[in-house]
């Protein structure tokens, strides 16, 4: 049992804050974390904090927006109940994705002219992601192509097995997909989410098509986030893969930035028969660090994904195409990244490997984030296994993807949390995993 110690939990993953209570050997802080029939929240610790050393559990999943206010105002009820220090413990840090200005990719250019260049290309990425509110899909090869059909007229399929499992809001998604009429031909911003492929796709924004090279103006969220939560009295954070390491130097204040490397590692090692002929692969240029540090660890073949999106002509504005760089033919692929959302990237680049002749498709993720449908698109993918951390929980996501394996990292968290309490090192935490 640790002493003089508070864990309180926020909504968002209750799974999180027991587990980590009942590995440190203590009752979760007792608390009031409700809304006022407005919809503004309200927090009441009911224990005292007096003194203590808390620590503040809630992730970045579901109602991103609320549990990130609601974490804010925990913080400052902690502040102000004269805890000696507050430590927000996150596991997937909220608007991480967005540190910097949003960019207008061009992608890196190809080394040979772009016709000649064209007929090397592995694979052609043509259809834009399906999402809530969207319009329909042109249609996925690989199995997505027909799903909303599926779901729609055969809610009793997934009991016999022959299409991806349902869930309401993929349903409610779909009926708003087909009433949306605008050709289908460009996503309308106003009615529908957001996703980071809409910056790779150069997406019209209501009418106007940006020219290659420009950035508009986004807010830059990731900056202000850091500073609410300093501002609200965090003296710490710890959190786990971020999406740009870079992004603790936006903090001035400690951010421990936990490995999921080691777990995903450890699951390779012990869960894929005859893992060093397999070869690690990173879905885009930007995870290449992350995957690299596995094979190199594994002292395993690695290959990479290159997503080209410099555009041909102008009016060329969709022409991103997918290029795998390395040997991957009758060998078993493991992708490795930080994160699912719309699982676009993973489920593309699955196809791509299969084509180029993968035995079996692994992903290896570790924030499994599943938003919209993406667990259909999971299901109807080439992905043979799918393997994500519980840093948001899962438990809904199990439930509909047979493909799916969960990782339990409280233990990790529990561990970081005990170490920074008793001042111990958090890098040896991980020097014998
Ligand atoms: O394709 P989805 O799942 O929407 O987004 C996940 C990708 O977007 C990137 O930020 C992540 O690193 C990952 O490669």
């Amino acid at each position: 049992m640790v002493r003089n110690i508070v864990v309180l939990g926020g909504n968002s993953h209750p799974q999180m804050t027991e587990n980590v209570c009942n590995f440190l050997g203590i009752p979760a802080c007792n608390r009031i974390l409700s809304k006022f029939s407005g919809g503004e929240s309200r927090c009441e610790i009911k224990d005292s904090v007096r003194g203590k050393d808390v620590y503040i559990i809630q992730s970045g999943s579901g109602h991103v927006n609320d549990n990130l206010i609601d974490l804010c105002i925990m913080i400052s009820a902690c502040k102000i109940g004269s805890a000696k220090r507050v430590t927000a413990v996150v596991p997937l840090f909220p608007y991480s994705r967005q540190p910097d200005w949003p960019y207008n990719k061009a992608g890196a250019p190809l080394s040979k002219s772009s016709e000649s260049a064209k007929k090397d290309y592995t694979f052609e990425s043509v259809p834009p992601t399906p999402r809530p509110g969207g319009p329909r899909s042109a249609g996925l090869a690989n199995g997505v192509n027909g799903l909303t059909e599926k779901l729609t007229k055969n809610p009793g399929a997934e009991a016999n097995g022959d299409a991806a499992p349902k869930r309401s809001d993929t349903l409610s998604s779909v009926s708003s997909a087909s009433n949306n009429n605008n050709n289908g031909v460009y996503p309308d911003l106003t009615q529908r989410s957001f996703t980071t492929h809409d910056y790779e796709n150069q997406t019209n924004i209501n009418g106007f098509r940006p020219k290659p090279g420009y950035k508009q103006w986004v807010a830059q969220a990731g900056t202000l986030v850091a500073d609410l939560l300093t501002c609200a009295g965090a003296d710490h954070i710890i959190t786990m893969d971020l999406h740009d390491p870079q992004y603790q130097g936006f903090f001035d204040i400690p951010v421990d930035n936990l490995y999921g490397k080691f777990l995903l590692q450890n699951y390779i090692q012990t869960h894929i028969p005859d893992f060093r002929e397999a070869v690690i692969v990173s879905p885009d240029a930007g995870g290449a660090k992350r995957a690299t540090a596995i094979a190199d660890s594994l002292n395993m073949d690695f290959a990479l994904i290159h997503k080209e999106r410099r555009p041909i002509k102008f009016t060329d504005h969709r022409n991103a195409s997918m290029m795998l760089v390395g040997d991957i033919a009758n060998r078993v692929c493991i992708l490795v990244d930080d994160l699912a959302d719309t699982a676009n990237t993973i489920t593309r680049a699955a196809k791509l490997l299969k084509r180029e002749g993968a035995t079996k498709v692994y992903a290896l993720i570790t924030h499994g984030v599943f938003s919209g449908d993406s667990i259909a698109r999971v299901n109807a993918s080439a992905i043979d296994k799918i393997v994500v951390t519980n840093s948001v929980p899962q438990e809904e996501h199990r439930r509909l993807c047979p493909k799916l394996e969960v990782l339990d990292i409280s233990p990790v968290f529990a561990e970081a949390i005990r170490r920074v309490h008793h001042g111990e090192s958090i890098s040896a935490l991980f020097q014998y995993a």
